[in-house]
């Protein structure tokens, strides 16, 4: 139960206090009240006074403008503070106003404050006898300061100072209390009033120069304007003009006459700096990009035409007959429904929320443009001058209440513009076709050498990468926000541009399903492979083959694959076309540093980048290799990373980091796609190597930061919208994913299957079957490998313990390679099996031979 004292405690608490304004009100009033009673105090009142002994009649009329109750306070606060009464009344007034105005609530500080300042003032009119001691007489007062002012001043103060001694501190206490109660120091006061002053001045110069000018200029044109009509249109102006143009001299004449009898009218707008705002805003438009394009109009146009014919070594056959596939393969329906425009009143209402919104939490901010895309619409305001963008960040939940929005995203600022961006789900989204993307230009670029159609931004700008350029590819997002229909948008972008002999893919599928529709495609170099465990089999492979091409353009004499595939043959038989390949980019510029090749190539060999040679087609270094005319491009793509990583971590995240380092110059490119974004399968050394990503939704912030080290991607809103962080840039773009079908892709697979055989490399094929197996690696060692496997022994008995940095450490090895003898050690029963950091088990007797 409360005490009593408790109780007494909360109902003080609980009591109101007087709002402001009622005291406001109050102090202002009684200020007037009494500001009147001592402006129109008279002496003569005092004798009708009751309260003070006087006669009462009726009769006898009060001077007071308050009447007998003015007289009386007159009488009253004069004789107690002299003439510094009439700051009593001012300085209510001035409370009164401060509470009504601002709001003000006085502290302790004003109230002590306001006390000092009128028994100082007092005190210093009673001290100083140069001033109102006449009008002090008339009234009767001891003195112009009062009882307080002569008690204070003249009994206390100057007996005790003197009378310099006296003013001078009633001076500085006076000044003190002035700051006191109204907050404003002296000096800072005088300076400010000093430089509105000035401003003031200044500025009013300015507008009557401004004036003058534009009274100049209005003289100027009326001169101008009544000598052209003296003189008919001269030939200039009517060709600058479009309206002077009009034939008819009739219609001429009354506009002619209009201007002269209302010049003004027709003038103001001719001045266009006058009318300026102090920040200018550009007028908001409403953009809406969301519209598709018109379909190619010649369904059977392809994108790419026909190369000439390349001999390639990774194929037998020669592709003679290969055609490109065309637009006909894609779905364009010949008549589409007309597409509903943009809701314009709609937009407009979005945005006056957005910016009511913001107003009603104190963030000012002007209506920018409106821009529709094909999932988002885009709102930008401009916020007011020194609004910190982040307050309008923080308002982002309000916004999303606000607006009844599905999903929300903030870009402050909107890249490279003073805006700020509010991005909104569409109710409904609009898909875009691959066709779309693949009839624009900038696929057909040849400055793009493996372009891919990604999607289409919010402003309606087609986004086309360049795999050539990236050079590897990270696409993840969570199940069903799009991932596959990307992948195939990729695959399809690039089979409209390669032949089989100009680029070939290995497709890695080890959720089996995705990609079954590409297993009759021609340019597979080898079935798609799905046996996890057969994987790294095939990374090693391509690990090989690029040895093998850095080796070849070391001993060609080039830089890279372009290089490489744009030499000159050496003299055959038959006279040779021309060596360009159309659409190929020049790469002359390009200085062959044929010592930087070789190291590639011999560290490549030394297994220094990676493990070295692991098919017997590779590895004999005696055997002389055919160098072939051209080679292709090789794209892996990996579907489901998240598999992989789990078979076999380290060999995969090796293996990747091992192409993505160096396959770019050799013509290999990889695309891999997860939808399980977690730290431990999108691991560092992943992401460092694969800097293009596209992330699709994800459901957190963690994840989107696993993908592209920023959240973002947690705020999509699935089903192809996406971020693309493209090479070499740290600007996310948003955009709507290409959408093909998968009947679009069966028939496109399809078109080309039915042109040519599938022909294999039979080396992936070897490599992928003996690494599959899993089988007797150890017996597959060369004789070079067998040499180090028996100095790692030698290691190990000496050392007594087996561990990879050991090996590497006392052999110089690399990593790869000191896990391989690890590998081989142990499947020969040397050493037991891994226990993460700790050191193997030594299986043998150390002291002796292995058995
Ligand atoms: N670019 C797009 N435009 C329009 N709709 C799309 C787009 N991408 C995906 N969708 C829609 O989303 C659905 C799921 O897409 P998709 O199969 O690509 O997802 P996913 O991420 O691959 O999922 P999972 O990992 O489960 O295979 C599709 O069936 C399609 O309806």
């Amino acid at each position: 139960m409360a005490s009593p004292k408790n109780k007494l405690k909360n109902q003080k608490k609980d009591r109101q206090p007087w709002p402001n304004e009622v005291l406001g009100i109050l102090l202002c009033g009684g200020g007037i009240l009494l500001l009147l009673s001592l402006v129109s105090y008279s002496p003569a009142d005092l004798v009708h006074l009751p309260f003070i002994g006087g006669d009462a009649t009726p009769e006898a009329g009060s001077v007071n403008w308050i009447g007998p109750v003015g007289a009386f306070l007159g009488y009253v606060f004069l004789i107690t503070f002299g003439s510094a009464a009439y700051l009593l009344p001012l300085t209510m007034i001035w409370l009164g106003v401060a509470k009504l105005a601002f709001d003000a609530r006085p502290s302790v500080r004003t109230w002590i404050g306001c006390g000092v300042f009128v028994l100082s003032a007092a005190a210093l009119m009673g001290v100083q006898n140069l001033m109102l001691q006449n009008w002090a007489d008339a009234n009767g007062l001891i003195g112009a300061g009062g009882y307080a002012g002569y008690g204070l001043g003249t009994k206390c103060l100057e007996a005790l100072l003197n009378k310099p001694g006296a003013i001078l501190v009633l001076l500085c206490v006076y000044l003190v209390s002035l700051i006191l109660l109204t907050g404003l120091h002296p000096v800072a006061f005088s300076k400010a009033a000093y430089s509105y002053v000035k401003n003031w001045i200044q500025q009013r110069k300015e507008r009557q120069l401004a004036e003058a000018e534009k009274a100049s200029a209005r003289e100027r044109r009326r001169l101008e304007r009544d000598n052209r009509l003296a003189s008919g249109p001269s030939p200039s102006t009517v060709a600058s003009d479009p309206k002077p143009a009009d034939p008819a001299p009739a219609r001429k004449k009354p506009a002619a006459k209009k201007a002269k009898t209302k010049p003004e009218e027709i003038e103001e707008p001719a001045d266009p700096q006058a009318q300026l705002p102090l920040k200018e805003v550009p007028k908001p438009q409403i953009i809406d990009s969301s519209l598709r394009r018109k379909p190619n109009a010649d369904p059977n146009a392809k994108p790419f035409q026909k190369k000439r014919e390349e001999t390639v070594d990774l194929s037998t056959d020669e592709y003679e007959n290969y055609e490109l596939p065309g637009f006909d393969l894609l779905n364009i329906p010949e008549h589409e429904e007309p597409e509903k425009e943009a809701d314009t009143d709609e937009l407009v209402a979005i945005q006056k929320t957005i910016i009511d919104t913001l107003n009603a939490f104190g963030v000012e901010v002007t209506a920018g443009n409106i821009t529709r895309g094909p999932t988002i619409t885009r709102y930008e305001v401009y916020p007011s001058l020194g609004l910190r963008v982040s307050r309008i960040t923080q308002l982002e939940a309000d916004l999303a209440r606000a607006t009844k929005a599905e999903s929300i995203n903030i870009l402050a600022p909107v890249p490279g513009s003073d805006t700020v961006g509010i991005e909104i789900a569409n109710n409904e989204k609009v898909a875009v076709p691959l066709h779309e993307l693949l009839s624009d230009p900038a696929f057909a670029s040849a400055k793009k050498k493996i372009p891919l159609a990604l999607g289409k931004d919010v402003y309606g700008n087609t986004v086309i990468g360049d795999l050539a350029a990236m050079p590897h590819l990270l696409v993840a997002g969570a199940t069903g926000s799009g991932k596959s229909v990307c992948i195939n948008s990729i695959i399809s972008s690039i089979l409209f541009k390669f032949s089989p002999n100009e680029l070939r893919f290995i497709m890695v599928d080890p959720k089996v399903v995705e990609m079954q529709m590409y297993n009759s495609l021609p340019h597979l170099a080898v079935p798609v492979v799905t046996d996890p465990n057969k994987v790294i089999a095939a990374l090693r492979w391509v690990v090989n083959e690029m040895e093998r091409r850095y080796r070849m353009f070391a001993e060609c004499g080039v830089r890279n694959f372009d290089s490489f595939n744009s030499r000159e043959l050496p003299e055959k038989e038959e006279p040779e076309e021309p060596e360009e390949v159309e659409g190929a980019e020049p790469e002359a510029e390009e200085e062959y540093d044929p010592e930087h090749i070789d190291s590639i190539a011999r560290a490549l060999t030394d297994g220094e980048l990676g493990p070295p040679a692991m098919d017997g087609s590779d590895d004999d270094d005696d055997e002389e290799e055919e160098i072939p005319d051209r080679i292709p491009y090789i794209v892996v793509i990996i579907d489901e990373l998240a598999d992989l990583m789990q078979t076999a971590p380290a060999d995969m995240e090796m293996n990747i980091a091992r192409i993505a380092q160096k396959a770019r110059a050799a013509g290999i490119h990889l695309i891999v796609a997860t939808q399980t974004p977690r730290a431990d399968v999108v691991t560092g050394i992943i992401k460092a190597n694969i800097p293009s990503r596209i992330a699709f939704q994800v459901s957190s912030k963690l994840d989107s930061r696993v993908i592209l080290d920023v959240s973002g991607a947690d705020k999509l809103v699935g089903k192809g919208d996406m971020l693309y962080l493209p090479p070499g840039s740290a600007k996310l773009e948003r955009a709507q994913g290409a959408f093909i079908s998968d009947e679009e892709v069966e028939d496109l697979v399809k078109f080309c299957s039915n042109q040519v055989e599938q022909v294999f490399e039979k080396t992936v094929q070897e490599s992928i079957e003996k690494g599959g197996s899993g089988g007797d690696e150890a017996n597959d060692v060369s004789d070079a490998d067998e040499e180090i496997v028996q100095k790692c022994m030698e290691v190990i008995r000496q050392e007594k313990k087996a561990s990879t940095s050991l090996l590497q450490r006392r052999l110089r090895l690399g990593y790869t390679r000191a896990a391989r003898m690890m590998d081989i050690l142990e499947e020969r029963g040397i050493i037991g099996p891994g226990e993460g950091a700790k050191p193997r088990e030594i299986l043998i007797n150390v002291g002796q031979d292995e058995p």
